[in-house]
């Protein structure tokens, strides 16, 4: 069956440049775009099947990194953000008008708090970590994908060269492991 995961990667992956530093992202609004400008790369860059993370017309997955917040900040038409969910752990900071994501912050205590997460196909700039592997693959079945083909979705992953998981890769479960078990004292 054809599909696209991303069109980042449908046609294979282009590798991120050594010492790159950073770009602005923008809104996909045809005007007075929402600017955000991150001052380094993005680490643990990965596809995202789940239900939440902004995806492109068409595409089964978002791709999405982090850096740390510190690195983020509003740089135009600010006004027009607001946060989708403030519920959830990821306060998504979205584009009242297109819809876009432009970051997420964790305002909780979590593993992952002090990281913002972008999609740095919204820059205009090449340089960006590449894709490092594919996480909540299964979810794109509670979004209607047909399971008969899921493994036609992981084996078009490892022809990229990209790992697939279901949550999230080793070393992320690993820090929200950690983070547990420090919250409960055990480490
Ligand atoms: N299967 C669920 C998974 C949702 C989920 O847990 N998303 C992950 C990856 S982005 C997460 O960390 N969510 C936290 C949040 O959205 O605040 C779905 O597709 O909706
Ligand atoms: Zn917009
Ligand atoms: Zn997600």
């Amino acid at each position: 069956m054809a599909f696209s995961l991303h069109p980042v990667i449908d046609n294979g992956i282009t590798k991120g440049a050594a010492n790159f530093t950073g770009g602005t992202i923008y809104c996909h609004c045809p005007s007075d775009k929402v600017a955000v400008t991150l001052k380094s790369n993005v680490v643990h860059n990965h596809a995202c099947g789940c239900s939440i993370c902004w995806k492109p017309k068409g595409a089964l997955f978002a791709i999405i990194g982090v850096l740390p917040r510190d690195a983020v900040s509003v740089t135009a038409n600010g006004s027009k953000l607001h946060v989708l969910d403030p519920e959830a752990t990821i306060q998504r900071n979205a584009c009242k008008e297109c819809g876009v994501h432009l970051f997420g912050r964790i305002e909780k205590d979590h593993a992952f708090k002090g990281l913002d997460f972008v999609h740095v196909e919204l820059s205009d700039v090449k340089g960006w970590q590449e894709p490092q592997f594919a996480a909540f693959v299964s979810s794109i079945i509670e979004q209607g994908f047909d399971p008969k083909d899921i493994d036609q979705v992981r084996g078009k992953f490892k022809s990229l060269g990209l790992e697939t998981y279901d949550v999230l890769s080793p070393p992320l479960m690993d820090m929200l492991a950690a983070f547990t078990a420090k919250q409960a004292g055990l480490l």
